[in-house]
């Protein structure tokens, strides 16, 4: 069997009694990593200022070897900061007017590539298989291929593909997209950003399906499907049944007194539609006065990515929405939102969930959106709570048990809080079973195996075809 190396910009430490980090991905990978050995490798979390980053780091526990490299600020600034999370990320998630191009960035990120496949292909063997994670490191297959790597590479995007007229706006996009072609595999959330994609290459000519599940791209055969990420359903129902003696869950319910709960969980980011969500909230104050303490929205939003100026200002812009909504409607004796940045733990988020009679989720554009999905699987078969869903995360592509909504549109989503809230039993009872049979029979081992499998049955000469032509 094929040893496995999985590579992303973030890699999950195991703590010190060699347990993965919490978290479906990090889970899933490392059981699939642990079967036949592997290496994970990625960015170690550290920055080295001005030096340029030295040699590698290397962990070994549990037949993985956890292979870590540093990065010097310029790299992370250009990188991470720069090309991929104020290029790619709001292009990929539609929001061109916060998309700041500038080509030394991009020049940083091709760089970063460059760095990762160096320092990948000493550790290669020729059986291994390759998994690529996520827009940071689109170019990394063909990095690969100039250095002579002929192994399968697969690669997975978390984040959404846009629509052909909004992805065009990249300023390297034909370089991007022979990219991905130069994957064996390339896998997406949801079919719509499977079929966004393969729209991009029709338009340019570039490309097109040639059998069911395999492009012909820049005279390449490329496998393309989509493989809809999952969670620990198991983990999340157990952890969530079991709360009772969690402090903080008790305290919450307790300092409730009784009014019904929705919850929101994201990180700060712009993609999330927190803003909007809280004008959507308030909008159901104003429609239903009569409610008045009877309801709390709890916002989890730890910060992110906060050396993007466009986070900072959109954490900004949500404690004011948050401020002006507290100030307007609450009393000394109920405050409607409570806000805060904390990061929480899975058994408290579980506990939460579960207490919970509304999950509000609104993105307005998401990969996939695994709190949607963790809301669902903590809830008590009994007396579940409905989860209202953005139309535009991937998760509605799978929870039709869910309200949709609009995100753009506040006086929907008003409307789905008061329908939720007043949801008889045996309508919240049906919907959470739909969708909880989903979650169960598609968690991430499934999804991890899925991908997998699908990977080892790309053609082994595909890399040689690639590096000739490039
Ligand atoms: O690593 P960060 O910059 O701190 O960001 C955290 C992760 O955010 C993104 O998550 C995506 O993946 C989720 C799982 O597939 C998906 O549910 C969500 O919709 C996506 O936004 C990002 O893609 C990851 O690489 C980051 O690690
Ligand atoms: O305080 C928090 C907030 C979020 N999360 C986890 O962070 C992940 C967020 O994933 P999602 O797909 O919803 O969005 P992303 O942040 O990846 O874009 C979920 O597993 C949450 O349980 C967490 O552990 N603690």
């Amino acid at each position: 069997m094929s040893r496995l190396v999985v590579v992303s910009n973030r890699v999950p430490l195991p703590d010190e009694n060699g347990n993965p980090p919490p978290g479906g991905l990090a889970v899933a990978v490392h059981a699939a990593l642990r079967k036949n050995g592997g290496i994970w490798m990625g960015w170690s979390g550290r920055s080295t200022g001005e030096e340029e980053p030295q040699g590698l780091t290397t962990l070994e526990q549990d037949k993985i070897s956890y292979v870590l490299t540093d990065l010097s600020q310029a790299d992370l600034d250009e990188y991470y900061n720069g090309f991929a999370n104020r290029v790619l990320w709001p292009i990929f998630h539609c929001r061109l007017d916060l998309a700041e191009y500038a080509r030394q960035e991009m020049a940083g990120y091709f760089r970063v590539n460059r760095l990762f496949a160096d320092r990948l292909v000493p550790m290669l063997e020729p059986d291994d298989v390759i998994w690529v994670h996520d827009y940071h490191l689109i170019p990394l297959a063909q990095e690969l291929r100039k250095r002579g790597v002929r192994n399968r590479i697969g690669f997975f995007l978390h984040i959404p593909w846009p629509p052909a007229d909004i992805v065009t706006a990249l300023p390297v996009y034909e370089i991007i997209m022979r990219g991905l072609a130069a994957y064996d595999l390339v896998g997406f959330q949801t079919d719509y950003d499977l079929d966004n994609f393969v729209g991009c290459l029709r338009r340019e000519g570039w490309g097109d399906w040639s059998t069911p599940g395999w492009l012909r791209a820049f005279d390449k055969e490329v496998a393309a499907a989509a493989f809809p990420i999952g969670i620990e359903t198991g983990d999340f129902a157990r952890l969530a049944a079991k709360t009772d003696g969690l402090d903080l869950v008790t305290d919450m319910e307790q300092s409730l007194h009784g009014s019904a709960l929705i919850i929101g969980v994201d990180r700060l980011d712009y993609s999330k539609g927190i803003a909007a969500r809280i004008d959507a909230f308030e909008r159901y104050l104003m429609r239903n006065p009569d409610q008045a303490g009877k309801v709390t929205l709890l916002q989890v939003a730890p910060h992110s990515r906060s050396d993007v100026p466009e986070y900072l200002e959109m954490q900004g812009q949500v404690e004011s929405h948050c401020g002006r909504v507290n100030g307007a409607h609450g009393t000394i004796e109920w405050v409607p939102i409570r806000y805060v940045n904390q990061s929480l733990t899975r058994p408290v988020l579980a506990g939460l969930y579960r207490l919970a009679k509304v999950g509000l989720v609104t993105p307005l554009r998401d990969g996939m959106n695994l709190v949607a999905k963790e809301y669902v699987a903590s809830q008590d078969p009994a007396d579940p709570g409905v989860l209202i869903l953005s139309r535009f995360a991937g998760a509605a592509r799978e929870l039709d048990g869910a309200i949709f909504i609009n995100p753009y549109d506040t006086e929907q989503t008003a409307g789905a809080i008061g329908r939720a809230l007043s949801m008889p039993l045996d309508e919240r009872i049906a919907r959470w079973r739909r969708m909880m049979d989903h979650l169960e029979s598609h968690d991430v081992l499934w999804w991890c195996r899925t991908f997998l499998a699908a990977l080892n049955e790309a053609p082994e000469d595909n890399g040689a075809l690639i590096r000739e032509s490039d």
